[in-house]
């Protein structure tokens, strides 16, 4: 049953009344019944309980087993709902975050991953093509990415099964077959598509608040053996596409208005759709934390991403492609300059390894700056790695 008090935040609760995230929920009372909740603190508003007890015109689009009819709404009623919960937090229809299960949040159309910091491509570059430029020459004009899996996309806390595959190093005749032995993580950052655009209708840089509803932390699980391998000339591929996870929680864009920070000094010039110079700072001062079985390992900050997520949409619709309210783009993995910013195990250990074990636990967290002190808290995502299944097949 539903707490009927209000809920009291201790001071400093990253989830607190400035983040408020979207998430969709269910209770061991109605398994059957996702609905839209709101994360505040460690308890989820049963946001479409709340409205029908309010009466609000929005009840509907929060009685729904994903986020994408709210997704579809567009920015005013993205607005207007978080107006509205604002007002609710005062009143009953919680439940505490350990007792609801927690769903994917959204139906994710199309998946895209970037490669835009400047830190990890340099340094990926390094270890995969040590004989040629660390940096490709498109890379300062182009956020560069490739389509990724929709359907393999998971909510935070399902485990992930080793992936099997082909692996070749210089030290094998031939290619050899089974479960990888180099399985990596990716610290990324997603973003979710409401708003669709028609085809040849290029969003510009300063459209996209009006496309994007929100932010949420992601994990592209990565089996690099399996990537080195297959990835000329055509890219990623079997070695990414087994399990992306995301969190459960999807934050506003609005959240991060405190935190947005101009991205690193331009070092050539781009073309006009590309060029932010005039727009809003694109950058966004997240820092994540990865911890693997509860030991930090690295502190990727967000704000030293080289391409913003404005320039990333902007590019993925410039040659005339639709967008489709649930498409979902996600930053490349996000490192840093030091060696304990890097977001990957890659880089962690320059090419060297450990890499992932059966049984490790990896989770990322984040939190941005908010107005008057207050810390926006990105929602975490996690995953646990179990054998990969059944027998090796050639
Ligand atoms: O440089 C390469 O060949 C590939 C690098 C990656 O694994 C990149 C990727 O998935 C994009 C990213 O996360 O930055
Ligand atoms: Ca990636
Ligand atoms: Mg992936």
């Amino acid at each position: 049953m539903p707490e009927h008090r209000p809920r009291e935040l201790s001071e400093g609760d990253p989830f607190g009344a400035a983040t408020l995230p979207y998430g969709v929920f269910t209770t061991p009372d109605a398994p059957d019944h996702p609905r839209v909740g709101v994360r505040y603190g460690d308890f989820v508003l049963d946001a479409a309980a709340a409205a029908a007890a309010h009466g609000s015109a929005h009840a509907a689009l929060l009685d729904q087993p994903t986020l994408n009819p709210l997704l579809a709404a567009g920015r005013p009623v993205w607005q207007a709902v978080r107006a509205e919960v604002r007002g609710w937090l005062t009143g009953p229809h919680f439940h505490p975050l350990a007792e609801v299960t927690l769903r994917l949040p959204f139906e994710v159309a199309d998946y895209v991953d970037f490669y835009a910091s400047e830190h990890h491509a340099t340094n990926v570059g390094r270890i995969f093509r040590p004989d040629g430029e660390a940096l490709t020459p498109n890379w300062k004009h182009l956020p560069i990415g490739y389509h990724g899996r929709a359907g393999t996309i998971v909510v935070s806390g399902t485990d992930v099964v080793r992936p099997q595959g082909q692996r070749k190093t210089p030290a094998d005749a031939t290619p050899v077959f089974g479960p990888s032995v180099r399985l990596d993580i990716e610290a990324e950052v997603g973003f979710v598509v409401g708003t669709p655009a028609p085809e040849n209708t290029p969003v510009g840089l300063d459209d996209f608040r009006e496309h994007v509803f929100g932010v949420c932390l992601v994990n592209d699980w990565s089996a690099r053996d399996i990537q080195a391998w297959e990835y000329v000339p055509l890219g990623p591929f079997l070695g990414k596409s087994f399990a992306t996870s995301v969190s459960a929680w999807i934050t506003p864009l609005d959240a991060f208005d405190d935190a947005r920070t101009a991205p690193p000094e331009r070092t050539h010039p781009l073309l006009p759709y590309l060029d932010d110079a005039d727009s809003e700072p694109g950058g966004i001062d997240l820092r994540i934390e990865v911890r693997i079985n509860g030991e930090t390992v690295a502190r990727p900050p967000f704000a030293a991403m080289y391409w913003t997520a404005a320039q990333q949409l902007a590019h993925m619709t410039v040659n005339g492609a639709s967008l489709r309210t649930g498409d979902f783009f996600a930053s490349g993995t996000v490192s840093g300059p030091e060696p304990d910013q890097r977001g990957c195990l890659l880089e962690l250990t320059e090419g060297k390894g450990p890499y992932l074990a059966d049984g490790d636990e990896v989770t990322l967290t984040a939190w941005a700056p908010g107005p008057d002190g207050a810390r926006i808290g990105l929602g975490e995502v996690t995953g646990r790695i179990v054998p990969a299944r059944g027998t090796t097949t050639p």
